[in-house]
């Protein structure tokens, strides 16, 4: 069934409002995971609150816990969940997003101030502002939705239950026991469930995600000398932990990607021709991958062979040094510890606790190997399982022909890259089709200097949204 075309004609007329909104977001610097932003994620989840509350729906601010932030024991961002809509002739849809943002400073290169939203600079439609992708323009894709049927006195299509989270970006601590909880309260009575909290791979083509990358995330601690030393008075007589952990960081991945760590490789499970044919269906260019990074300087030339590299391969990526000295000036310290940060993005069938098993033993190896006497931990600080779906079920259906309706196209088939572990979480404890179904652009800069979103994509977003829930209305279970 076509979305009510009141409602798609809505979204056209009230694009400024829906920027607004966005921009209002975006001013919440909704960092997780610093101590200096714990107010800040609070601050967004009461803005969440208050828009999903003027818009009809019932929500609750439920905490989930305490964690540790810098040596300080503090409260984790509350799950916002909440419901529209309880018609027993219709279907319900589960939504999920995450209000946490990745950090951002203006002087890690942002052209523009990274918590206001910078509107159309280049007369290109692009939206500036970190969040503006990931997630909070598609999360409020969905609050546009609900606007846009309670201004126009029209019914949802399907009865809405859902549920935010301010700790995306950092693990999800707590969540996995939260939908455990709620396995038979909140979460009862659901049929199928739609995140939109990825990309597009290309800049033109929509598409339908039906899995992702898991992700193992570490540190390496090494710690000796009591305190910071002078190293004109103290280099060369004591075993630096800056060298211990360079000397270990340069044994984990080769500059062409290949891991390091035996025993990973052997896990991968082989590609299959029906994969294989998957991949060769995808529409993408090496030119996308070139414009989304800014430069030519990815590590193949071949279309499959990048795309694999992106969604199929496992990769290990080096993140930076804590306690490092990293400002300008030429301090001569040797820092006394630091902790050297890096993830491994995980297919099937490597698991969280396999490839950890692997990472410790290789690390203990190669620092008992230095000689040092300076002490080494290596700690996993989040694990995430990589997820697949079934794209055939009635929800991709769905949403195959929303897209259709909203971009004249039927969208690709892809797997994402980047991890939304909790997606397993909802998939295996409520036992759902989960669908992923992106908003963003594959140059929107997630997670980097100049995120942005298009208008187009926002406001075809918030179409495609709606859209998706007029079809899910109509479309067999069968
Ligand atoms: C794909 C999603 N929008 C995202 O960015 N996920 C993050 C999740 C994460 C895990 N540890 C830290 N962040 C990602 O893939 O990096
Ligand atoms: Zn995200
Ligand atoms: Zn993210």
């Amino acid at each position: 069934m076509a979305a009510d075309p009141r409602f798609l004609k809505y979204v056209d007329e009230h694009q400024d409002d829906y920027i607004n909104r966005l921009a209002q977001a975006v001013a919440i610097p909704s960092v997780s995971g610093n101590i200096s932003y714990v107010k800040d994620v609070e601050a967004m989840a009461d803005f969440l609150i208050s828009q999903l509350e003027s818009l009809g729906v019932k929500t609750q601010r439920r905490p989930i816990g305490t964690h540790e932030l810098e040596g300080k024991e503090v409260d984790l961002p509350p799950v916002v969940i909440g419901e529209i809509g309880n018609d027993p002739k219709k279907k319900t849809l589960l939504i999920y997003g995450h209000y946490d943002v990745q950090p951002a400073l203006l002087e890690d290169g942002w052209l523009y101030p990274p918590f206001e939203l910078t509107k159309d600079p280049e007369g290109t439609g692009k939206l500036y502002g970190r969040g503006s992708t990931d997630d909070k323009g598609p999360v409020l894709g969905w609050l546009n939705v609900l606007e846009a049927h309670k201004n126009l006195g029209l019914e949802l299509p399907v009865n809405m239950k859902m549920c935010f989270e301010g700790m995306e970006e950092n693990g999800s601590e707590n969540l996995d026991k939260f939908i455990e909880s709620e396995k038979d309260k909140f979460f009862t009575g659901i049929d199928c469930m739609c995140i939109s909290d990825n990309y597009w791979l290309d800049t033109k083509t929509p598409c339908l995600t039906y899995g992702l990358r898991g992700i193992n995330y570490y540190e390496i601690r090494i710690s000796g000398p009591g305190r910071d030393l002078h190293s004109g008075v103290f280099g060369g007589t004591v075993h630096e932990p800056m060298t211990d952990l360079i000397a270990i960081m340069s044994k984990l991945v080769t500059p062409t990607g290949e891991i390091l760590v035996p025993g990973i490789k052997e896990l991968i499970a082989p590609v299959t021709a029906d994969e294989q044919a998957k991949f060769e269906a995808i529409h993408f260019e090496m030119k996308d991958i070139h414009d989304a990074v800014g430069a030519d300087v990815t590590i193949s030339n071949d279309t499959v062979k990048t795309l694999m590299g992106r969604m199929r391969n496992p990769s290990l990526s080096l993140h930076g040094i804590e306690g490092a000295f990293s400002a300008v000036g030429s301090k001569t310290v040797i820092p006394a510890s630091i902790k050297g940060k890096f993830s491994i993005r995980l297919v099937p069938n490597l698991t969280v606790k396999e490839v950890t098993e692997l990472v410790v033993k290789y690390v203990e190896d190669e620092f008992k190997k230095l000689g040092s006497k300076n002490k080494c931990e290596v700690v996993l600080t989040h694990g995430g399982e990589p997820w697949l779906a079934d794209p055939n079920h009635y929800s991709y259906r769905a949403a195959h022909k929303a897209t259709e309706a909203v971009y004249g196209q039927a969208p690709d088939y892809t797997r994402e890259g980047g991890s939304i572990p909790v997606t397993l979480d909802f998939a295996n404890i409520l036992n759902l089709n989960v669908l992923l179904l992106p908003v963003g652009r594959g140059d929107d800069g997630a997670h980097s200097t100049n995120e942005k979103i298009d208008t187009d994509n926002y406001i075809r977003g918030t179409k495609l949204l709606g859209s998706y829930m007029y079809e899910l209305a109509a479309i067999s279970k069968e």
